[in-house]
């Protein structure tokens, strides 16, 4: 529902206005809880806005200056909109109440979470909170706005610790940031200090040299407090506050220094805090990264366009080595005189590679690890519960195209399981190898997985898990020069159903799609994710990935992908996920089949469509695929066409024949 929005939606003063944000409450939407801080300029109160939970920030106005103060506050927030900046969800702006309504973030400021909690986040945490802190910085900077405060008790973290950038007390336009650094130089004059003074004072760890010498402010001092923080983020070091920074600082200061001298080193001897030490485990390029943000000359610092783009690249590739040490061994098929010698045999011999043995190899090597437990044990086994009996049946085609990508399989009472069965669907481009590795090596983890996990989740890991060994082997096999080729991206997308006794999971990641035909009406148990679904190209984009319109319709990256989610595709990881939606029924006598299909069918067939088809066709499975992949190809399909049909109940003779 929402807070209400009271026409006419303005400040008292009619500066400040906004089409979704609330700018004045009745006094009965909200309720003030306990102060959860109290700043130089503030209390922040925990609240309730019409039954959620808020942060209402109270600043503290004694002056006319600070009334003014609120409104420009107010004005910017109600401007920005970005998930790494603190939410504004409403505000009053109306005497006798000056308060701000913040969306409430669980887990504390991040110098809380570090100094109070001792929470002690790994690399690829630190990697991903400095990521987001940099995307949000980015966009502030984009609008012309700098924030003037950026420090770990200005980050609030979310219960999945991503972080919200909050507190624009002291943010700017950049436009007016010469005309406010000469009123600061004014202001630092009075003995009690101006407001700035007072600001100063809690943030000089943060605060660049500049600043500190009083010169023009840029949004490059933005970008110092950032590598500031992120520094403080890796080693868990308040700045200047353990031995080795005392250490160092020696030669400069008393070991207890003050403000001023602190000051003084900052701007003058070029002191920094301790780097975070490379055996901690920090990528040597985020340590690069950080000393060039921190550099004193501003005009040295990266943009945060720059940051940004680094940052990505510093963590794709902490995620390479990371899958390159998770897998056992190097590529089996690459030994001695079985390289190529010749770089002019790059196509053949990168055609000669069997991805289904590469595949199938994979998952022998897993299934060694696999635990003896039986599978799902726990899942009702109850002889009340319906039971159902199930035939399968399957037809692929390679259509119209010349080479076939498409790749499936049939495993019905896998590993001798009478009621357990999965049957999947892979469909390849940039080639078939993708399709080939999984459709082998996805239910070989899958059997692994299925002792120690719950359907959905071996399901998901099966997937993911898949997709790595996957990019694996084609990393490792690029590495061994000339065997694959540098720019090869070969991807899949794929959907996989699993039946364990009455329950049905189905896991798709791409655009093949399953159906369930029950009492004689169609479900879709897979949502197709393509570029054109609103819902997918947000995940995309906010995954770091890039969807443009092009040609016809929306297409992921430079490669122009139609599908947003794959195994493989390594050239589009993350965004292109490979992690499967999963959908989960208990099967009722009124189930009568499945229809899983590749979009070679889907591209010219209704669910409606295959449903009729079916009821016109002689009820054996195999007979009903085939009759639907060729009706598509009459219809018009260009693409590689797999179908898999699968009963639930037993077929009737009359029904077979009929
Ligand atoms: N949306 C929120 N959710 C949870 N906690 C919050 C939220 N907003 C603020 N807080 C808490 O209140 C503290 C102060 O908030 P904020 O920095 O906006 O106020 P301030 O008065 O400007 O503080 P100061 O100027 O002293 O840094 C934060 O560090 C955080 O701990
Ligand atoms: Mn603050
Ligand atoms: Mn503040």
């Amino acid at each position: 529902m929402g807070v209400q929005i009271l026409e006419p939606n303005t400040c008292i003063r009619g500066c400040c206005s906004s089409k979704t944000i609330p700018l004045h409450l009745p006094a009965s939407s909200y309720t003030l809880l306990s102060p959860i801080a109290r700043g130089s300029e503030s209390v922040v109160y925990e609240g309730i806005l019409d039954g959620k939970r808020v942060a209402v920030k109270k600043p503290i106005l004694s002056t006319s200056e600070d009334l003014d103060k609120f409104h420009k506050e107010l004005q910017m927030l109600c401007k920005l909109d970005h998930p790494g900046i603190a939410t504004l969800v409403a505000a009053h702006a109306r005497p006798p109440n000056y308060m701000f309504f913040f969306q409430f973030y669980e887990s504390r400021n991040l110098a809380e979470q570090l100094h109070v909690e001792e929470w002690n986040p790994g690399i690829d945490q630190v990697l991903k909170i400095a990521f987001q802190l940099a995307q949000a910085l980015q966009y502030l900077h984009s609008l012309g706005i700098a924030h003037r405060d950026v420090k770990p008790a200005n980050i609030l973290l979310d219960r999945n610790y991503y972080p919200h950038l909050a507190d624009f007390g002291l943010a700017e336009y950049k436009k007016d940031l010469r005309k406010i650094s000469i009123e600061n130089w004014k202001s630092s004059g009075k003995p009690t200090g101006g407001f700035h003074k007072k600001n100063m004072v809690g943030t000089l760890l943060y605060m660049a040299p500049e600043i500190l010498k009083k010169d023009i402010h840029t949004e490059k001092s933005d970008v110092y407090s950032f590598g500031i923080s992120i520094n403080e983020l890796l080693t868990g070091v308040v700045p200047y506050t353990d031995l080795r920074a005392e250490a160092q600082a020696h030669t400069v200061l008393e070991m207890r220094y003050t403000e001023q001298q602190l000051t003084a080193a900052v701007v003058s001897e070029g002191l920094r805090p301790v780097l975070a030490d490379p055996e901690s485990g920090a990528p040597t390029s985020l340590l690069s990264l950080i000393e060039r943000c921190w550099n004193a000359d501003p005009e040295s610092r990266p943009s945060f366009e720059n940051i940004v783009m680094e940052l990505d690249s510093i963590m794709e590739h902490a995620k390479k080595e990371k899958e390159v040490e998770n897998i056992p061994g190097v590529p089996y098929i690459f030994l001695g005189d079985q390289l190529p010698s010749d770089v002019s045999n790059i196509r053949t011999y990168q055609e000669s590679i069997n991805w289904f043995t590469q595949g199938e190899q994979l998952a022998k090597r897993t299934s060694l690890s696999a635990s003896s437990a039986r599978m799902w044990a726990d899942l009702s086994n109850n002889s009340l519960e319906y039971h159902p009996i199930l035939s399968w049946g399957s037809f692929a085609t390679c259509g119209r195209r010349e080479t076939m990508e498409d790749t499936h399989f049939l495993m019905p009472q896998m590993c001798g399981e009478k009621d357990i069965h999965i049957f999947g669907i892979f469909d390849g481009h940039r080639g078939a190898a993708a399709a080939e590795f999984s459709a082998r090596a996805l239910p070989g983890f899958l059997q692994t997985l299925g002792s120690t996990n719950s359907p959905s989740d071996a399901l998901l890991e099966a997937f993911v898990k898949t997709d790595i060994a996957f990019r694996n082997e084609l990393l490792a096999l690029r590495n061994i020069k000339g065997a694959v080729q540098k720019d090869w991206h070969p991807g899949c997308t794929a959907v996989v159903a699993l039946i364990v006794r009455n329950h049905l999971f189905v896991a798709n990641a791409g655009d093949c799609r399953t159906i369930l035909c029950r009492g004689g009406h169609p479900f879709a148990l897979s949502k197709d994710h393509i570029a054109s679904s609103l819902e997918e190209r947000e995940r995309v984009i906010s995954a770091g990935g890039q969807v443009k319109w092009q040609v016809d319709t929306w297409r992921v990256g430079p490669a122009a992908l139609q599908v947003t989610r794959s195994i493989g595709d390594d050239d589009l990881k993350p965004a292109v996920t490979a992690e499967p939606e999963i959908t989960k029924i208990n099967l009722s006598p009124e189930d009568e089949y499945l229809v899983m299909a590749s979009d070679g069918l889907w591209d010219v067939m209704s669910n409606e469509d295959v449903v009729s088809i079916i009821r016109d066709t002689v009820k054996e499975p195999g007979m009903c695929s085939k009759r639907l992949a060729t009706e598509a190809a009459e219809r018009g399909s260009k693409d590689n066409i797999t179908v898999i049909v699968v009963f639930l109940r037993p077929v009737s003779t009359a029904e077979r024949i009929y």
